[in-house]
């Protein structure tokens, strides 16, 4: 999530995304990193980890959190670019 105040799940957060994906309107953030194919979802998903990680040893918890934050909406982004559904994923855990 990027500040606000509301809170978002991670299911309300992929339906938004999933959304935005049918869609694509201008604008949209996740329009652009969609039409940039795999291979950069890939490298933002970890460049995102790597913020994570550094964030885990260095920073405070909020900085964490905005980091797993971004991680995660990256995630989803390459799921989507790759065309998986929430249950693709969640009949493995
Ligand atoms: N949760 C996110 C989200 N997290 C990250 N990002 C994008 O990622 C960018 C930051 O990633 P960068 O790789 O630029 O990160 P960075 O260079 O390290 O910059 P910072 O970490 O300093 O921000 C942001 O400017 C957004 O474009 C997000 N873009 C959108 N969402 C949510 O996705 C939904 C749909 O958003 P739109 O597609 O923009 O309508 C909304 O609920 C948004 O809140």
């Amino acid at each position: 999530m990027r500040g606000s105040g509301t809170v978002k799940t991670f299911d309300e957060l992929f339906a938004e995304l999933s959304e935005r994906a049918r869609t694509r309107p201008e604008g949209s953030a996740t329009t652009q990193a969609l039409a940039d194919g795999v291979h950069a979802q890939g490298k933002k998903v970890l460049e995102e980890a790597g913020e994570v990680w550094i964030a885990a040893e260095h920073e405070s918890d909020d900085r964490l959190a905005e980091e797993v934050s971004q991680l995660l909406y990256r995630v989803q982004v390459l799921m989507l670019g790759r065309g998986l559904s929430l249950e693709d994923v969640y009949r493995h855990l």
